[in-house]
């Protein structure tokens, strides 16, 4: 499909785009681009056959590229744009994979002007804990969720072609405005690892004094997983989509007081019909999912 794939930020998601695409034949080759602080990782992509080659310089990089992926934190996709601006090619289509999408274009829009009908912004809603190329999975996008927020003026033809790289890939592809997706991901994605930092952030600190994680089984394993993620990656997504996210806190703040004096009222009945509502809830969920 791609002759040449360029991916700037070969980490988990960078990398499993580039294990997908190879698995499925979706580009003659696949090169990678960073810092001189990324050599090591660009490295180990090249020895685990994730990438062909990797470069420091993004001038031979873009070489013969017909497909560029930005997949960095967030906060860096700005710098990125900056550096690739000098060589935007028409022959060529540019995508992202940033968890937010309005801050992505704002960054496009204070680097080009205007954002380039080539630039097709997207998000793939699949990922892990885990962060850097050797957590990169060819299947990790398989039968996932995959959103692209266009502009009006974005071109159709690379809006197409992005569309059918992710498919191909195995995604299941959702097209909405950026806007659109930040509320919504602010609530099922930003919002719960807000939480689980949070609480890990104050239960570590009385682990300190009173051994508390000694006892702690399942539950709070599940629950707390995605607080071993990547700290720059959330620091750039929960400030970037910060308008979305402090209303929420508001409302999940008055949820809790809820909670608290339905506690300190003995309040059973209620609390049983918050908690079946939140089981039904999920069920729904887990139904979504499956199907
Ligand atoms: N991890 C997830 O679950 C997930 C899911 C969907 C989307 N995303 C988004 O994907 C992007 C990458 O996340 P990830 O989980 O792959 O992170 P990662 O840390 O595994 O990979 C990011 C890579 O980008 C490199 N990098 C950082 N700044 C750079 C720069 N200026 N130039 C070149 N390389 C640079 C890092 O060194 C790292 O190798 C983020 O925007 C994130 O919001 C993440
Ligand atoms: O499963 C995880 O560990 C994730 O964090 C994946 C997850 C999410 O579901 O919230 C995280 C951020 C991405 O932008 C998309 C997906």
């Amino acid at each position: 499909m791609f002759n040449r794939l360029c991916i700037i930020g070969v980490g988990l998601i960078g990398g499993s785009i580039a294990r997908a695409a190879r698995s499925r034949g979706l580009a003659a080759s696949i090169v990678g681009y960073g810092r001189e602080q990324e050599r090591q990782n660009l490295e180990t992509a090249k020895r685990l056959g994730v990438i062909d080659e990797y470069f420091l310089d993004i001038v031979p990089a873009l070489e013969g590229t017909d497909a560029v992926v930005v997949a960095v934190p967030v906060g860096a996709v700005e710098s990125v744009f900056a550096l690739l601006k000098p060589y935007w090619s028409n022959a060529c289509v540019y995508s992202d994979v940033g968890s937010t999408k309005s801050n992505v274009i704002a960054a496009a829009e204070r680097v080009f002007g205007v954002v380039p009908v080539n630039l097709v912004p997207a998000h793939p809603i699949a990922g892990a804990e885990n962060s850097g190329v050797e957590a990169a999975l060819p299947d990790l996008f398989l039968r996932r969720r995959l959103i692209i927020t266009p502009l009006e003026h974005t071109e159709p033809a690379a809006l197409n072609k992005i569309q059918i790289f992710w498919e191909r890939i195995g995604s299941l592809v959702s097209v909405m405005s950026a806007e659109h997706h930040d509320a919504v991901l602010a609530a099922t994605s930003h919002l719960p690892h807000l939480l689980a930092f949070a609480l890990v952030d104050m239960l570590g600190r009385q682990d300190e004094q009173c051994e508390i994680f000694k006892y702690a089984a399942g539950g709070f394993r599940d629950f707390t997983r995605i607080a071993s993620s990547d700290p720059t990656m959330w620091r750039d997504i929960c400030t970037a989509n910060k308008d979305q996210l402090i209303p929420l806190l508001h409302q999940l703040k008055t949820e809790l007081d809820k909670i608290e004096q339905l506690l300190a009222d003995n309040d059973g009945r209620r609390l049983f019909e918050t908690f079946s509502y939140a089981k039904n809830a999920r069920q729904r969920f887990l139904d979504q999912l499956e199907n």
